[in-house]
């Protein structure tokens, strides 16, 4: 089972090491824009150097060419898995993966975020089919473009398994224990059924960043994501 990718949704390097200073393990953690643009590359390099995972997630979303050169400078730095937004367009995610040959940095497009319910897409993006279709084609043209996977709510990640092959990720944020409440997400599930509904890995963020005990959270997510609870 694929570690929970926690966010780091913190805005100091000093808010980072503190907090990765109460896990003894190595982690897979997402670096995301609220730290990224103020602490730049040079955190994700100390991060790495700590010997965690790092999920880049920058969301790129330009014209072809200046999203394959971000990548080219991005392929630098060694991280495990990054982003662009399936909206730019198949030559974009071409142009993206272009971007990132000779790395290992593996590439995967959001779908819809999981921030969006059926009637704002309707209503902001103006796409009549419903969601569960736009996401469903959006992944279809990342596969087509030669992704690794998607960004998608568990809600989806079967549907995409299916359609794109298991081997294909389906990395879900928008996770939630049962109890705890929604903020601005709007297709949320829990860790249990994010892996009976076919996600591959978990994103969670405030769940563990906010809570009183970021390692006893973590490790209680974890279980209930590898179905040890
Ligand atoms: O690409 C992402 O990571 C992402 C895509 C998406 O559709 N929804 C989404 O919430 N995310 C990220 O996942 C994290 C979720 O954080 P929490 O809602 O606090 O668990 C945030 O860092 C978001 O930027």
């Amino acid at each position: 089972m694929n570690k929970p990718i926690i966010a780091l949704d913190f805005s100091s390097k000093q808010q980072v090491e503190e907090f990765l200073s109460r896990f003894n393990e190595p982690l897979f953690v997402k670096v995301g824009m609220e730290l990224f643009y103020q602490e730049g590359p040079d955190l994700v390099r100390t991060i790495k150097a700590m010997g965690h995972d790092i999920f880049l997630d920058l969301k790129l979303h330009d014209i072809p060419n200046t999203v394959e050169s971000a990548m080219r400078g991005l392929a630098k730095l060694g991280v495990d898995l990054t982003n662009v937004h399936a909206a730019g367009g198949v030559e974009m995610m071409e142009a993206a993966k272009r971007g990132l040959s000779g790395s290992e940095t593996k590439l995967i497009a959001v779908t819809q975020l999981t921030s969006t319910s059926e009637e704002q897409m309707h209503s902001d993006q103006l796409i009549a089919a419903s969601l569960h279709d736009s996401v469903l084609h959006y992944a279809k043209k990342a596969k087509q473009a030669g992704l690794d996977g998607v960004v998608c709510s568990v809600l989806e990640a079967a549907a995409i398994s299916e359609a794109c092959g298991e081997s294909f990720m389906r990395v879900t944020p928008g996770i939630r224990p049962a109890d705890a409440a929604a903020d601005d997400q709007k297709r949320i599930a829990t860790p249990q059924e994010a892996r009976l509904k076919g996600s591959t890995h978990i994103v969670v963020g405030r769940a563990i960043t906010k809570s009183e005990n970021p390692a006893a959270s973590y490790g209680q997510i974890k279980n209930e994501w590898s179905g040890l609870l």
